[in-house]
């Protein structure tokens, strides 16, 4: 090799760890995809670039350094590692990253255990689904004509409601679905136009009576299309339907919420799906509602499995997004939040994506802000009109804002002190938190939770 050839060599090594020293992630990507060499190329009192970021806390670069499979082990003259550097400079998230061969801040900023086995609204299973009677007919048509049986009413997939008695957040009165008995929906059940699902059975009601009766109390939902309620009987002045979604279906109580769940997205399926979607034919209620079945003979739904026959849940990944700092947290407003108010980020999940990619995808489609590791928390059944929320924490590897403005209005990092201000509605508060009913308001306070620790 000639000196001149030496030289070039010394300069793009000396280029290289300045770039690493001062955070440059584009050029420290681009030298290395040009001359992997460099990686464990060292300079002044055997600095490597890994070194060299740990030391100034470029926390991005050290990521793609380690991603890169650079050596970890590799000590400058004082003997020290850069795992050793981190830490002296009270870099923990580096340090940890480093300990951890690439996912440090997995231990750092998210719990140990993922899933919290916390109860959303909307989750609760207050109905046994029974989904083995669903194919049962004689039985289904039993517990239609039984006296016990409770129906619940939708129209156009506003429930039926009465106002309860006590007042919530001292403006809005509680719900409560309206129960009736088979006499009160018997001219509604004839009209070929209502639907009809079975939603459970009572679970604390398994005792049995008879050889003939199961005594177990069914449950039904039924979804018309004209206003039905001149002819429910008896006339009863106190009820009505509840109308919109916001914020009607967030005022009953946990057992109610998620029976509603369960009855609004089955029916606001079947209000979508009347006809086939394989063939556009037409189609007929089964299994109590849990399938629509294709009358045309040829078609092709009917051999093998077909999601388009059964009642469909679309997972969306909502997601809080931590600072690699720890501190804090990115939430973003759209448009239509009220004024002020801003919630974690979400997204549909695309057909064959993992949670971990969808979520990496939304938050950098919608924020601009790049995410690496990413941990399951607690899910949240979302009946407007089917969808399934999975809630994880994620820990951001970049930190500038780039909002989308077709989906979001404005994000914003948000400090630990900031988002404890809006959790108390304190005079000092920069933003409103999402009702206590949206999952985005567990995730933030499961994450204030976390950070207490730290
Ligand atoms: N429970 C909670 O705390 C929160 C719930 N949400 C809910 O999450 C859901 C998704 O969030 P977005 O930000 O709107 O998703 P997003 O960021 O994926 O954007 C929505 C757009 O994606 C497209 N899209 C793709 N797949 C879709 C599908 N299966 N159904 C409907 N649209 C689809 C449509 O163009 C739609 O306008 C919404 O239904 C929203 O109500 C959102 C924030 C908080
Ligand atoms: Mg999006
Ligand atoms: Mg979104
Ligand atoms: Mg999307
Ligand atoms: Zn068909």
């Amino acid at each position: 090799m000639t000196s001149v050839q030496m030289s070039a060599l010394d300069e793009m090594v000396q280029q290289f760890l300045e770039h690493a020293s001062s955070g440059d992630l584009v050029k420290v990507s681009f030298l290395i995809s040009h001359s992997r060499h460099l990686l464990n190329e060292s300079g002044k009192q055997g600095w490597t670039a890994l070194m060299l970021a740990a030391r100034n806390g470029h926390y991005d670069v050290v990521k793609a350094l380690l991603s890169e499979g650079c050596n970890t082990a590799l000590t400058n003259r004082s003997g020290q590692t850069a795992h050793d550097i981190a830490k002296f400079w009270g870099h923990k998230h580096i340090a940890n990253l480093l300990a951890n061969g690439g996912d440090g801040n997995l231990q750092v900023i998210l719990p140990n255990t993922g899933a919290t086995g916390h109860e959303s609204y909307f989750s609760r299973e207050y109905l046994d689904r029974l989904s083995d009677k669903r194919s049962d007919s004689e039985w289904l048509s039993a517990k239609l004509a039984s006296p016990k049986t409770v129906f619940l009413l939708f129209y156009n997939l506003d429930p039926l409601v009465m106002s309860g008695p006590e007042e919530l957040n001292n403006s809005h009165p509680k719900m409560k679905l309206c129960r009736l008995g088979r006499i009160s929906v018997d001219e509604l059940m004839k009209k070929s136009d209502t639907v009809v699902i079975f939603l459970g059975v009572e679970k604390e009601d398994h005792t049995l009576q008879s050889k003939e009766e199961d005594g177990l109390t069914a449950w039904f939902a039924l979804n018309t299309q004209e206003n039905p309620i001149d002819s429910l009987v008896p006339k009863d002045s106190n009820r009505f339907f509840l109308k919109g979604a916001m914020p009607g279906l967030f005022l009953f109580d946990e057992d109610e919420a998620g029976v509603i769940a369960q009855a609004r997205s089955v029916l606001a399926w079947h209000s979508r799906y009347s006809f086939c979607p394989t063939c556009g034919g037409r189609t007929k209620v089964d299994e109590g509602g849990y399938k629509r079945t294709c009358l045309n003979e040829g078609c092709k739904s009917l051999h093998g499995i077909h999601n388009t026959s059964y009642p469909r849940v679309d997972p969306v990944v909502i997601m809080l997004v931590i600072h690699p700092d720890g501190n804090q947290c990115l939430l973003g407003r759209k448009k239509i939040f009220p004024p002020g108010m801003f919630s974690c980020l979400a997204g549909f999940v695309e057909p064959g994506e993992t949670i971990e990619n969808a979520v990496r995808r939304e938050v950098l489609e919608e924020s601009g802000v790049t995410v690496g590791p990413v941990q399951y928390v607690s899910c949240q059944p979302w009946p407007m009109p089917s969808s399934l929320m999975i809630g994880c924490l994620s820990v951001a590897v970049s930190t500038d804002i780039n909002v989308d403005k077709n989906e979001i209005e404005e994000a914003r990092w948000f400090t630990r002190q900031q988002v404890l201000d809006a959790i108390a509605r304190s005079n000092q508060a920069v933003f409103t938190m999402p009702p206590r009913q949206a999952i985005a308001h567990y995730l933030v306070k499961h994450w204030i939770g976390i950070n207490a620790n730290l």
